[in-house]
């Protein structure tokens, strides 16, 4: 059925706004790796600047204060906060939060502001004193919408440390455009940032798609789509010719470049994607979606800051949240997205992850059964998957 697709499929016009968004902020998130800042503009008319943690020199406090004539705060994820001692944890986690891109932010200051120590101290593990805090350091939650929270998710967006400074700017004269392109740094509306999760999926398009046998599946395609970000794409592998009007056998595999492609025995990725193409092989016909969200959505370098932390005797979950992330940041939307632009309306999902099924149910798939994906340990993963069931409530 699916091989009747014209292979230069249709391109349904995304709606402009959302692409003018995603190249926005896109561009805004370039610019942060860089280390640059970014005008931030909110929707009561206030203008700041933002620049990361992770990619900036020294000089970045003092750099941020001589740009806006703004007092420099730092702001954090909730959840960093919170393993920082300085707010009670009261939100629940992601876990059944569909909000994509709310994730709570926190503003740090000190009396006569924080210094380039402090911040990174505050913001990196690595680089966190045990139990000192600056004195005076007072924490406040950041209200949507605000610099704060669209520094954070910048930040976590950019794939970077879920930390960024940010200051407002005082007595900008004229529009927020206007004083950007005076000071040459990119604008970005803190809105956008807030909505960029959700307007990147409108705008997923599959570019191309070519037969790949695959050993174990020979009848196999694979389909890109890509964003208008100019993102990463993600990898719609069809095995087989399976009816779109039935339930399709389905696995979402979230990238995994350690396990997938290196065969990292930490988890168990490697066996599960493998063993996702050869099942779906056996029972004639299926679809795996190669999600590009690597580390549960935290990034290849984080995780690998992950990696650390769980190497001092952290658990995977511990580990995220100790770097400010949610035990899982994953979004299913762009799977949602994929099956329905193949012409999939439902799914026998092959899994052990809960979340899945409840996310997947949610953007709209019917998930019509769960197919258990469990494979053994392997003498290094054990902790790991023991994790996954006792704190993350996987079914093994
Ligand atoms: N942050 C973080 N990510 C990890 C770690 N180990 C593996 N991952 C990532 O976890 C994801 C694994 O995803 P999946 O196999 O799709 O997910 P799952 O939640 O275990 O669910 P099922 O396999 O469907 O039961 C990949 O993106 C890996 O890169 C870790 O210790 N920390
Ligand atoms: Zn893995």
């Amino acid at each position: 059925m699916l091989a009747d697709l014209p292979s230069e499929p249709a391109q349904t016009p995304a709606q402009p706004i959302d692409e003018a968004v995603v190249r926005a902020v896109d561009r805004a998130l370039a610019a942060l790796r860089r280390g640059e800042e970014v005008v931030v503009a909110t929707a009561d008319g206030g203008v700041g600047a933002v620049v990361s943690v992770e990619s900036v020199p020294n000089d970045a406090v003092a750099r941020l204060k001589r740009l806006t004539g703004g007092e420099p705060m730092l702001a954090v994820t909730r959840r960093r906060a919170v393993v920082l001692g300085l707010i009670q944890d009261d939100r629940p986690g992601t876990a059944g939060d569909d909000r994509p891109g709310t994730a709570g932010a926190v503003m740090l200051a000190a009396p006569g502001g924080l210094t380039p120590e402090q911040i990174r101290a505050l913001a990196d593990p690595e680089h966190y004193p045990e139990g000192r805090l600056p004195p005076g350091l007072t924490a406040a939650p950041a209200e949507p919408g605000s610099f704060a929270a669209a520094a954070v998710e910048m930040a976590r967006l950019a794939r970077l440390l879920p930390a960024a400074i940010f200051a407002r700017a005082a007595g900008v004269q004229g529009t927020a455009a206007g004083w950007a392109g005076r000071i040459d740094r990119l604008l970005v509306g803190a809105r956008d940032v807030n909505d960029y999760r959700v307007h990147v999926v409108r705008t997923l398009r599959r570019v191309a798609d070519a037969r790949v046998p695959l050993s174990g599946a020979e009848n196999t395609r694979i389909y890109a789509f890509r964003p208008a970000d100019g993102g990463p794409e993600h990898l719609a592998i069809v095995i087989g010719e399976p009816a779109p009007d039935q339930p399709v056998l389905a696995r979402l595999h979230s990238e995994c470049f350690t396990g997938d492609l290196l065969g990292s025995l930490r988890c168990d990725c490697g066996d599960q994607l493998r063993g996702a193409i050869a099942e779906i092989a056996r029972q004639g016909s299926g679809v795996l979606l190669y999600l590009a969200q690597e580390g549960r959505g935290i990034g290849l370098v984080n995780k690998l800051r992950a990696y650390r932390i769980q190497d001092l005797g952290f658990d995977t979950v511990d580990a995220n949240e100790i770097l400010g992330f949610e035990a899982d940041e994953r979004v299913y939307l762009p799977a949602a997205e994929m099956l329905r632009q193949l012409g999939f309306s439902a799914v026998r999902l092959m899994t052990n992850n809960p979340e899945k099924l409840r996310q997947l149910a949610r953007c709209g798939i019917e998930v019509v059964e769960r197919v258990p994906h469990i494979f053994p340990a392997n003498g290094h993963n054990e902790a790991y998957l023991r994790t996954k069931a006792e704190r993350s409530g996987h079914m093994f």
